[in-house]
């Protein structure tokens, strides 16, 4: 299912005033694919991901999956954004945020069964999803004893297990050197691909994108043709 974005604007409380954050943004990501969102700092990459996973209340504006109605509005309600996130959409943050304690399959096996899904399918799926980001032998390792490049492995296997039909990833390669970085893009949008989610990516290094298939610039909230030189 597409995501489609249509005239999102997000305006923040500013003490007094008002801040928009983002304008007017209007973007469709296809299934299967991956766009990259660029931007200097504050141009609204986070608060756009925020409404784009249902985190944020649009302003105004819509965030739809396919032909269907939109998922999130202005009025959608809390509980029913937090179903609809848990059911569609996978996340994968900056940091890995996995639990120390927990093996890397029982960190897939938590989301999974946190999103509903059988005890029968779920530890197959995770181990399918250890082995397509290239840890299926360190499935039963603790984050402790992973590199970084390998615990962000682990978040990205965790983001797929509950099939989501959107994923959003924020500055996953912040923490990683260039051609861990590389790689971790190149694993994306090779997963979006093969499990047909649409993934829109937030980045601040341009130079780890080659694998991307669409990028989309940010300034000051609203989406540009071409990036300004600073
Ligand atoms: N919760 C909030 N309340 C008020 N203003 C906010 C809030 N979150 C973000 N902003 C403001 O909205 C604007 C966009 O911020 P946002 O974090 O979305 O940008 P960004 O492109 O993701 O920046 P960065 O790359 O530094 O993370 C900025 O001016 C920021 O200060």
């Amino acid at each position: 299912m597409d995501l489609r974005l249509e005239n999102v604007t997000l305006v923040y409380p500013d003490g007094d005033a008002t801040l928009t954050a983002v304008d007017d943004v209007s973007l469709t990501v296809p299934s299967g694919t991956t766009t990259a969102l660029l931007g200097p700092s504050g141009s609204g990459k986070s608060s756009l991901l925020a409404v784009a996973g249902g985190l944020t209340p649009p302003t105004s504006g819509t965030v739809s999956f396919g032909e269907s109605p939109p998922v999130f509005t202005t009025t959608t309600p809390r509980d029913a954004a937090t179903t609809m996130r848990l059911e569609r959409i996978g996340f994968v943050f900056q940091q890995p945020q996995l639990i120390p304690s927990l093996t890397a399959l029982e960190q897939l096996e938590l989301l999974a069964h946190l999103r509903g899904r059988r005890s029968s399918s779920v530890r197959d799926r995770a181990l399918e999803m250890l082995d397509a980001v290239g840890l299926g032998p360190w499935a039963h390792k603790r984050p402790g004893t992973l590199s970084g490049g390998q615990r962000q492995r682990v978040a990205i296997a965790r983001a797929f297990v509950g099939e989501p039909h959107v994923l959003l990833v924020d500055e996953p390669t912040s923490a990683l050197d260039h051609e861990r970085g590389v790689e971790i893009i190149a694993l994306v949008t090779s997963l979006a691909r093969r499990f047909d989610a649409a993934t829109l990516l937030v980045s601040h290094d341009e130079s780890t994108l080659g694998a991307v298939d669409a990028t989309a610039h940010l300034l000051d909230g609203r989406l540009v043709a071409r990036p300004t030189a600073a």
